[in-house]
């Protein structure tokens, strides 16, 4: 069997038992799904990245991270989620079938896992990696401002208690390192999505600056194309636009960094709610909130796929 009938998507899961289910995957779909390390977390944690791959050597890929930031909850639920999508539908839709047989898709569904961890033992609102800062007593630093875009410029905090505190310099964060590492050895992805949560929003770069980007035309009716797929299952409303736009400026942003390294197709990702649970999403809204976001990123993925 492809998929594992067990396991519960509809729940939120601590690490151990995501990694757990990600061993069962990929024994389960050997021909297309393998686990590998890109490197350990400051608190010395792997961090596993699943590779979809029918073949061939380096085709150009598609790079989806979860979970950046610990307590957005529904993102890494998403992300767990959209890999069993994945695995369960190669052979049977017909357009994701023909994606596989040129292109490879990577998932980094816990690109913190040290924050999560944390918010399972202490503190449900962490959203920081977890390192020592020298001189300070506060802990981690902000993954979503650590990317060397902008890096230190308005919309990051210097101070290293502030939920976006950019960290002492670019990629000081292993988290982030081994990310650009693989990013840039591996030299062919055509996309990088980031995915987090809330706010109901489909955002391409930039965050450091309010500036158009150049393929800004594209990426703005690229997104509004898959917001309207998202639209079409439950009727959930989604924002499209620039990430300083949209929601704020935000300097050190990972899908600006990947966008400036020539990956066009950067996009980032706010999934449910719009405030009413913000972070603390039930439960029982993964799996609607996952079969609605994948109409989204399959659209981005087929047109990635086609041009
Ligand atoms: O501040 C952030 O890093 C994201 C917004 C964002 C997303 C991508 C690149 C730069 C900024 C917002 C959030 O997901 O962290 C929190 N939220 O919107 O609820
Ligand atoms: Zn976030």
């Amino acid at each position: 069997e492809r998929s594992i009938r067990s396991f519960n998507f509809g729940a939120y899961h601590p690490l151990e038992t995501i990694y757990s289910w990600m061993d069962t995957l990929v024994a389960q779909n050997p021909k297309l799904v393998t686990k590998q390390e890109i490197g350990r977390s400051y608190e010395n944690r792997p961090m596993y990245v699943l590779k979809f791959s029918t073949g061939g050597n380096k085709r150009p890929a598609i790079w989806i991270d979860t979970g950046i930031h610990s307590r957005e909850w529904v993102s890494q639920a998403t992300g767990v989620w959209t890999a069993n999508k994945i695995a369960t539908d190669y052979g049977r839709d017909a357009s994701l079938t023909s994606l596989l047989n040129t292109m490879d898709i990577y998932m980094l569904i816990l690109a913190n896992p040290d924050g999560y961890a944390y918010t399972h033992t202490n503190d449900r609102m962490w959203r920081k990696t977890r390192s020592r800062i020298p001189g300070s007593v506060c802990r981690g630093v902000d993954p979503n401002r650590n990317w060397d875009a902008g890096f230190g410029g308005p919309g990051a905090s210097r101070n290293p208690c502030s939920d976006s505190y950019h960290g002492p310099s670019a990629h000081s964060e292993i988290e982030v390192k081994n990310v650009v590492n693989l990013i840039r050895s591996h030299g062919n992805f055509k996309s990088f999505i980031s995915v987090h949560a809330y706010s109901q929003l489909l955002m391409y770069p930039y965050g450091y600056t309010c500036n158009k980007v150049p393929h800004q035309p594209e990426l703005d009716s690229v997104g509004r194309a898959a917001v309207q797929k998202l639209t079409s299952l439950y009727g959930t409303r989604y924002k499209v636009g620039s990430i300083c736009k949209i929601i704020y400026q935000a300097s050190g942003g990972s899908i600006d960094w990947s966008y400036n390294l020539g990956i066009k197709y950067s996009f980032a990702f706010e999934l449910r709610d719009t405030g009413r649970y913000g972070f603390i999403l039930p439960a029982n809204q993964i799996i609607p909130t996952a079969s609605e976001t994948w109409l989204a990123l399959k659209h981005i993925m087929e047109y990635v796929r086609d041009h």
